[in-house]
């Protein structure tokens, strides 16, 4: 069994690991993130640009929809880092998904090892959700 130092260390090196591999010929900004589910997998995210600016895709929703499309939806932790002078701050659209999907807790870093914990509600206070939808429809989910 790992402890939790180890867990975020390993979440570390792999959202590093995902850094390297950033597609982003165009800002030069590389951002990796690393997912660990409740049943201990780990899916890892990176930055995808394209010539076509608007069609980019940022690392950590990268990383949430891999996860989802290999049929894992329980998330504990994800760590973003990115090449940053303080921990990286994820966008506004990764957000929205992040809370989408819930993750206990949410690690940003960046290459000099600051480290940022955050909850999703401190990341999207007062955030629209799917709950709103139900009102409206009842079976939508
Ligand atoms: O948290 C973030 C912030 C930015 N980016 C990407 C999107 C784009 O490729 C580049 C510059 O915005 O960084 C991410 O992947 N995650
Ligand atoms: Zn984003």
């Amino acid at each position: 069994m790992k402890t939790n130092q180890e867990k975020v260390e390993l979440l570390y090196e792999k959202a590093k690991e995902a850094l390297n591999n950033s597609y982003s010929p165009y800002s030069k900004f590389k951002v990796g993130a690393a997912l660990i589910t409740k049943s201990g997998k780990i899916y890892t995210g990176t930055n995808v640009e394209n010539a076509s600016y608007g069609l980019s895709m940022c690392a950590e929703r990268i990383a949430i929809f891999k996860a989802i499309s290999e049929g894992e939806k329980d998330f504990e932790t994800l760590v973003v880092i990115g090449d940053t002078e303080k921990p990286i701050s994820p966008c506004g659209a990764c957000r929205q998904v992040i809370a989408e999907f819930g993750v206990d807790e949410v690690i940003l870093t960046n290459l000099k090892k600051d480290f940022k914990v955050m909850s999703v509600e401190e990341l999207l206070p007062y955030g629209f959700s799917g709950e709103e939808l139900d009102d409206k429809n009842t079976n939508n989910r």
